[in-house]
């Protein structure tokens, strides 16, 4: 799966722009505040209906301008293609079409656009709240494992509604019990989905971090959000006082995490920028193996500023990564010169000069 053409209207200093990307490799170079991420800012729209800088995306539709719109080709398998448009306005208002037809969430565009992204602010995963990670794991389950989203809104329902009677204690003794089967059925289902990729998962990051930097000692492990050696409905009956004084349920896969260890540390204590960018790097790397696997279409990498943290060594191994991971790729950088040779022959590598929000194609040997 590849982005075949990507028009982008109103977002960001990008003038209105229809780009035909290379299947693979693309790179988008200029100088600072040129416009390199903000293109990177409308492919993450189209696969996500949200910006990745911010929370909010008012931000994101250009000065002066009342909406921001993307539409996107995607090729698929067998010459097959796909339509995909997203379209925002300042009030809020959303409109995601998928082949000619209005899509309801934002879960079908990421279904149909799967998305990593790898930035400046990817040591968050390893630094940053547990959430964060379960954002990661849970991309890489929704993406191989159908059953996990219906799983996923079931256990959401029976979770709103517990830490609901918690606040208020507005059901009788019955029907709560019956929806804390339905929570911990869904939470059981969710652990074992969530457990299956971990073990799937393993293996790929270690020889993919292996490729990339030195670091014997990382291990990944998981935490299910309750403790491993007892049911779920017994730590819920045992800690129910607690959730009540606090008005919602501490233990269950709301709760889960990822841990990343450097022997007896955790890896964000210990790492360098650079080690930890290039353990975000193998994680998402992985996450794109299993999809490629799963045969449900490849992902698409948006790299934004690949050579911050590294040194050269570290930039080609990632390059390499990259390459053989067999997906479309953008890369920005303001210096692209690293990065124009060294890419295998038979790879197509598409180069485009972004300035002052425009964005112009390069042949290569051709850049001044
Ligand atoms: N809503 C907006 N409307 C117009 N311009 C904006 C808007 N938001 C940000 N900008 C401007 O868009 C420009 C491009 O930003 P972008 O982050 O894409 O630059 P970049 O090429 O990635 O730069 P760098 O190399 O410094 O990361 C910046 O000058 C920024 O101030």
């Amino acid at each position: 799966m590849s982005l075949s053409r990507i028009s982008v209207t109103g977002v960001r200093n990008l003038h209105p722009v229809t780009l035909s990307p290379s299947p693979r490799i693309n790179i988008l170079y200029g100088a600072n505040g040129s416009g390199k991420t903000s293109l990177l800012e409308a492919v993450h729209l189209l696969g996500l209906a949200r910006s990745f800088r911010s929370t909010r995306l008012q931000p994101v539709i250009q000065y002066e301008q009342p909406a921001c719109t993307v539409f996107g080709q995607v090729s698929l398998a067998e010459g097959n293609q796909s339509n995909l448009g997203i379209s925002r306005d300042r009030q809020g208002e959303f409109q995601i079409r998928i082949d000619g037809q209005n899509a309801r969430s934002a879960a079908q565009l990421a279904e149909a656009l799967p998305l990593q992204l790898i930035n400046p602010d990817s040591f968050r995963l390893l630094e940053g709240a547990p959430k964060i990670r379960r954002q990661f794991l849970d991309w890489g389950v929704f993406h191989v494992e159908p059953r996990f989203m219906p799983a996923w809104q079931r256990l959401q329902k029976a979770l709103r509604q517990r830490n609901s009677w918690l606040r208020h204690g507005t059901l009788d003794g019955a029907s709560q019990a019956a929806w804390d089967r339905e929570l911990c059925l869904a939470s059981n289902e969710i652990d074992e989905y969530r457990r299956a990729y971990i073990q799937a998962l393993k293996p790929v990051f270690e020889r993919t971090l292996a490729d990339l930097v030195e670091l014997d000692s990382l291990t990944l492990s998981y935490y299910r959000g309750w403790d491993k050696d007892r049911e779920l409905s017994e730590v819920l009956s045992t800690s129910l006082l607690r959730d009540q004084q606090i008005g919602h349920t501490q233990a269950g896969p709301q709760r889960a995490d990822l841990r990343l260890r450097s022997g007896a540390h955790s890896a964000a204590d210990i790492l360098s920028r650079g080690q930890q960018k290039l353990v975000v790097c193998a994680l998402r790397i992985a996450q794109g193996h299993l999809v490629n696997q799963a045969k449900r279409g490849q992902c698409i990498y948006l790299v934004d500023d690949l050579p911050s943290e590294l040194d050269e060594q570290h930039r080609q191994a990632l390059c390499r990564l990259l390459e053989d991971l067999d997906c479309q790729v953008f890369i920005t950088c303001v210096d692209h010169e690293f990065l124009r040779d060294g890419w295998r022959t038979d790879t197509p590598v598409a180069m485009f000069h972004v300035e002052h929000g425009c964005i112009s194609p390069t042949i290569i040997g051709s850049e001044a």
